[in-house]
This record gives structure tokens, C-alpha cells and sequence, in this order.
């Protein structure tokens, strides 16, 4: 089936809709290039007509376009050699005064050249802008991700979010060629849903229509709740969107666990909220953050509804406005190697004493680490790790010492001996030989002190400690775990 933004793209630009003046702008730049002849810069948000724009402006000019995608590996040979090519050829073929002769060079993605994948790219691109004997497009959604040197290079046009209000001319256009009937609720449901977005609009729009000859308002409402929702259109509805209802009910339609949910808040909000927004933000997350540590406690699933509530609709709550526009999230939540190898401690520690996460986390990782502080006392440091099964890197994260330290791997190899002699003997008492072993200074009396805080591991410890002190305060099957062994027994 053809994609209706391919079929639609506007061929003049007088059917760019919804950017009269930057569309005007950019008509001006080019008929007075000549003149200047600098490049300029497109930007806004995706899907509302940068592109088409570059396009259709060439078409009115009677240029040809050279395009550079963001798939082109955009070195500065590439660059060079395309657009280079594209401005002699130009200027070969004709003459320099008739218009006819231009080639107008796209440059997608200008704000994206960077990293080693474009190395030299932006420095080949700001040298091509400066000498370029063609009319250069750079299209870009940040302005202020290209290099300083290339904006000041360039003239700037921006595009703004097309309003609902002239998404509906364009979908009211595409459903009379279409012959395709329509109620006007409906385009105005489609309009409103895409917010500022017309090519996700269209695409909308083409998926409701398929199979129907007429589209209603239901049929888009229907449409909007059977399609999961992904993770950024889902970050857009919490941080800027909807309201705390409203921002509920895209959560539940995310194909995503709640413990996920919030990392990615988490690590996205403070893009978006101003600080008092934020500070009344984290107060949610961090009651979601309880929750979910009662549902790993408790195994209680059902706990993930509160979690749910306050990661949506809480953080949705403490904005003071809505907001439009287009955020660069980024990729996936910043998850350090000190966090999973902390799971994996504890995961142990409860597996091994009996213990749930929650109390595995509070009441034995932070003592473990206090009475084994840079790995002193050392033989209880080895009976520990033939014990839990500890690796380097756990009693590295547990004492606090170097992991690739003689200390820590003399300590693993010892405790892998001392395991193997326990399994010869058969012995249930695997701790039988710790008796003599006296706890040095009084570290064991107080985790914090002990856990010294020049390698930040007493942080993790600390706010461990108190985020499920208060999870489980008010806990009631955290109970489950008395009785069972704990810090006590291992001695
Ligand atoms: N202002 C507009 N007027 C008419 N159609 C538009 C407009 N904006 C977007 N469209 C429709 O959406 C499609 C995609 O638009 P286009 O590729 O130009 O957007 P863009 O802003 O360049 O997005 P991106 O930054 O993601 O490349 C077009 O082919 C057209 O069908």
C-alpha cells in the first residue's frame, strides 16, 4: 500500500501548511541567494514538513536537490565528494546566472554530526557551507546540538509545531482525494491526538481508513486505545501531556513492568520539569521505588497498581503546566555496573541466608560490609565469600576494596578452597571454623561508621537502607521474614 505521506507530500510549498512565515522565509532566502549566498538552517520537530519544505522549494525554483541521508556515512570525503560534485557539476553545466542550474544540496540531520561514526563530518560540513558555490539546505531538530561554528555559518529558519487547527485542512484534503467519507470529529480527534506532528498525523489517518469507506469519531477512539503505546509517546503523555488520569491510563497501555517505568522517569524527567516540579516528581518516584520494593519483598503483584500510580499519574501531578514540543529523550536509562553487581550481591545474600531482597539489601549487606571493611578481618572476609559464592567484584563491592587488588583475589581463591573443603567434609556447619574469628574494632556495631565513605559504597548502602526502611515500615508481609536466619545466625 502506498505510504500517504509519500503520496502527499506537498510538491510546492505553497502546500506546506502551518508555517506561513517560516515557509515565506525560506522562499526569500532562495530567490535571494545569489546575494548572500549562505546556507541555511531548517529546524523544529520531526514530521512537520522541514524536509518536504527543502524540497518543494527546489521544485519552485526549478532546482534540482542533491540529498545526504543520515544513513550516508557522512564522512568528510563522502561530503565532500557528493556535495562538492553537486556544486561543480552546477557550475560546469551552465551558466552562473541562470537560476535553472542550481542543485540544491539537503543536508538531513545536521544537528546528529558528531561521534565517531562522523568523524570529520562537522568540520567538512562548516567548510562546505563557508565555500559552497550551491544553495545548501541543513535540516535539523536541535538548533543548538550543531556546532557553534556551523550555526554561525548558516542563516536560521525555524519551523514550529503545526497546530491541530491546520492539521485538519490536510487530513480533510487527503480523505476527499482518498474518496473517503469522513465525520469532522473524527479529523479533529486525529489532529488533536498528534499533537504538532502532521506526518504522524497522516499516518494516523492511513491506518484508521484501511478497510472502511467512512471514518467516525469512534473508529478513532477506538484506534487510539488498541495500539500499545511506546515508551517516548508514554514519557511525552507523563512529562508534558496529560493530565494524572489521563497519564494513568497511557501507562497501563505501555508494553513495559512498572520497575522499567520508573527508571525511565526517572532518568527523563529532570529533561523536561523546572526544579520545584522535579522535587515534588522524585517524592512520586521514590513511593513508586517503595512499592515495587514491597513487590519483591512480598511477590505481591498486585502491588504494582501503587507503583503505577505514582510514577504516572504523581509525576504527571506535581507538573505546574503542560508543555508542547519535541524532547530528545535519548536511549535507555543510564544503569551503572555498580548497580547490577549490587543486585547480584544481594540476590545472593537472600538465596543463600533465606532472607527476602528487601531484608537481604537492609539488615545484612550494609553489616556484611561494615564488619568486613577493606576486607578485615580476613578470614571472616574469605568465610563470607565461600559462603554467598562471591566473585571479585561482589566482595569488592561488599568490603570496598580494589577488585583487581592481590587482596580481594587471594580472598575469592580462599574462599573457592575453603568451599571445596566444606562440600569434602560434607559440612552443614560451613561457618564451624568462624567461631575464633573475632570482629575487629567496632565496625560491627555500626554499619554506617564502618562503611567508609571514601568509595561512595556507603551511599548505595545508606539510601538502600532507607528507602525500604520505609517500605517495609508499613509492610505488613514483611514479617514473613522473621524467624528466619539472619546476620545473627551467621555467627
Ligand atoms: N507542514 C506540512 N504540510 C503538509 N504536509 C506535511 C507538513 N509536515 C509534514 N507533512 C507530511 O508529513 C510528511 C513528512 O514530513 P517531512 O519529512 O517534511 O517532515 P520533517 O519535518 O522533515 O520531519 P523529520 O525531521 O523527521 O525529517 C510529509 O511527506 C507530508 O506528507
Amino acid at each position: 500500500m502506498v505510504d500517504w505521506t509519500e503520496k502527499y507530500r506537498p510538491s510546492t510549498l505553497s502546500e506546506v501548511r502551518g508555517n506561513n512565515k517560516a515557509r515565506d522565509a525560506l522562499a526569500e532566502w532562495a530567490k535571494t541567494w545569489d546575494d548572500h549566498r549562505e546556507a541555511v538552517v531548517v529546524h523544529g520537530s520531526p514530521g512537520i514538513g522541514k524536509t518536504s519544505a527543502a524540497h518543494a522549494l527546489a521544485a519552485d525554483m526549478g532546482w534540482e536537490t542533491v540529498e545526504l541521508n543520515a544513513s550516508d556515512q557522512r564522512t568528510g570525503d563522502v561530503i565532500e565528494r557528493f556535495a562538492g560534485r553537486a556544486a561543480k557539476n552546477a557550475t560546469l553545466a551552465g551558466s552562473s546566472t541562470g537560476t535553472s542550474t542550481r542543485q540544491l544540496v539537503i543536508l538531513d540531520e545536521a544537528d546528529n554530526i558528531h561521534g565517531n561514526y562522523d568523524r570529520g563530518g562537522a568540520s567538512a560540513v562548516t567548510r562546505l557551507v563557508k565555500s559552497s558555490s550551491q544553495p545548501i539546505v541543513l535540516i535539523a531538530n536541535e538548533f543548538y546540538d550543531m556546532s557553534r561554528g556551523l550555526r554561525n555559518a548558516c542563516q536560521e529558519i525555524e519551523f514550529r509545531d503545526v497546530s491541530a487547527r491546520s492539521i485538519v485542512p490536510v487530513l480533510r484534503d487527503i480523505c476527499r482525494k482518498e474518496g473517503l467519507e469522513f465525520e469532522s470529529d473524527a479529523l479533529d480527534r486525529i489532529a488533536e491526538m498528534n499533537s504538532g506532528d502532521l506526518r504522524s498525523a497522516v499516518n494516523d489517518l492511513q491506518a484508521i481508513a484501511e478497510g472502511r469507506e467512512k471514518i467516525t469519531e469512534e473508529d478513532v477512539v477506538m484506534g487510539d486505545r488498541d495500539r500499545s503505546v511506546g515508551l517516548f509517546e508514554f514519557l511525552d503523555a507523563v512529562l508534558k501531556e496529560e493530565s494524572a488520569q489521563d497519564a494513568l491510563y497511557t501507562a497501563y497501555d505501555v508494553d513495559e513492568t512498572p520497575d522499567d517505568l520508573t527508571k525511565w522517569v526517572e532518568d527523563k524527567v529532570s529533561l523536561v520539569y523546572e526544579p520545584d516540579e522535579l522535587a515534588r516528581a522524585y517524592d512520586f518516584l521514590a513511593n513508586a521505588d517503595r512499592w515495587l520494593g514491597r513487590v519483591r519483598a512480598t511477590q505481591n503483584y498486585s502491588y504494582w497498581r501503587y507503583a503505577t500510580d505514582n510514577l504516572a499519574a504523581g509525576v504527571a501531578a506535581s507538573r505546574d503546566r503542560t508543555r508542547g514540543g519535541w524532547t530528545r529523550y535519548g536511549g535507555a536509562p543510564y544503569r551503572s555496573t555498580r548497580d547490577k553487581t549490587r543486585d547480584t550481591v544481594v540476590q545472593k545474600i537472600a538465596e543463600q541466608g533465606g532472607f527476602s531482597m528487601a531484608t537481604a539489601r537492609r539488615e545484612v549487606l550494609p553489616y556484611l560490609s561494615a564488619i568486613t571493611h577493606h576486607c578485615k578481618p580476613r578470614e571472616l572476609t574469605v568465610a563470607m565469600a565461600a559462603y554467598y559464592e562471591f566473585d571479585e567484584s561482589h566482595v569488592s563491592f561488599v568490603t570496598g576494596s580494589g577488585e583487581t587488588t592481590n587482596k580481594v583475589q587471594s580472598i575469592v581463591e580462599d574462599a573457592g578452597e575453603l568451599r571445596e573443603e566444606l562440600v569434602e567434609e560434607h559440612a552443614g556447619g560451613a561457618f564451624a571454623g568462624m567461631e575464633g574469628v573475632s570482629v575487629e574494632g567496632d565496625a560491627a556495631a555500626d554499619g554506617d561508621d564502618g562503611n567508609g565513605a571514601d568509595d561512595g559504597s556507603g551511599d548505595v548502602l545508606d539510601r538502600d537502607a532507607d528507602a525500604d526502611e520505609s517500605a517495609e515500615s508499613d509492610d505488613a508481609d514483611a514479617s514473613t521474614d522473621d524467624g528466619q536466619s539472619g546476620l545473627d545466625d551467621f555467627f
